[in-house]
């Protein structure tokens, strides 16, 4: 039975989307991604040459665009007008692209998202008729007005962009994945495989991660244990969980009808 993962009406066989920072060099960032399996890869627009510089390596070149499908991203901007005005580059460079990953920074430090400026872009871009999968706190009320102003996905952080700290508030997470209409992915802050599997139990739609697979030591083969463990979290909240048992066990085997056991 097929499993796709829609957005904005288009369906991918991948739940597992990948950024394309941090690696060693293109050659690398092509290898991890294809162990992966990942189908939407994500380019900072404010980062990697996809045809803004002229002579420069061209990412394009590595990942090709009938393969991959491109989520231009605006990490680095800490204003709505910033993030906006790369978007609008992407599409110009990206022959009328339409899906996009909104992020708006709120300080260097952590990296949070700056909310105000996050609505604010979202409403311009949506308006302008961009498909917006959008980073964001994870706060329920925010997540809502974010799908209310018509963006295509909501994507609230794990913990800390680069981090590696895992999903530090899951009961959050289950409120936005239960109210929201849209698909809800984690991004950043996923560390290692674990993380990435129990984002997926508690029923997100996908997870979006880069450093957790660009930094580790042996990168391809960590984007193939983040494949795995995507599909694998995937597959346990399909089929359901056992209810737990709290404080009290339950044996595996039946007791009625031992041998041996006294009448
Ligand atoms: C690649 C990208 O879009 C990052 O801004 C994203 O948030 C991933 O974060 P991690 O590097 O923590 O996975």
């Amino acid at each position: 039975m097929t499993d796709t993962l829609t957005i904005a009406g288009k369906s991918f066989d991948s739940r597992l989307l990948v950024g394309t920072g941090k690696y060693r060099d293109f050659e690398q960032t092509r290898e991890a991604i294809e162990a992966s399996g990942a189908r939407i890869v994500t380019v900072a627009i404010r980062r990697t040459n996809i045809g803004q510089q002229a002579g420069e390596p061209n990412l394009l070149d590595y990942l090709p665009p009938d393969r991959y499908t491109l989520l231009p991203n605006t990490a680095g901007c800490y204003s709505a007008d910033e993030a906006v005005r790369t978007l609008r580059l992407a599409r110009e460079l990206l022959d009328d692209h339409r899906l996009v990953k909104l992020e708006v920074l709120g300080d260097p430090h952590t990296l949070f998202p700056n909310m105000p400026e996050t609505l604010a872009a979202a409403r311009t871009l949506v308006a302008e008729g961009f498909e917006v999968m959008v980073y964001c706190t994870d706060d329920p009320v925010q997540a809502r007005m974010l799908e209310d102003i018509g963006c295509v996905a909501v994507m609230p952080l794990a913990s800390l962009i680069g981090s590696g700290m895992g999903i530090l508030n899951p009961w959050n997470l289950r409120l936005i994945i239960e109210q929201a209409k849209v698909p809800v992915l984690v991004d950043a802050g996923v560390g290692t495989a674990s993380d990435a599997t129990i984002a997926m139990e508690l029923g997100c739609d996908g997870v979006l991660m880069n450093t957790a697979i660009a930094g580790a030591q042996d990168p391809v083969l960590m984007a193939q244990a983040m494949r795995l463990a995507v599909q694998s979290g995937r597959a346990a909240f399909r089929a359901g969980r056992m209810p737990p048992k709290h404080y009290s066990a339950s044996p595996s085997s039946p007791t009625a009808g031992l041998i041996g056991k006294a009448a």
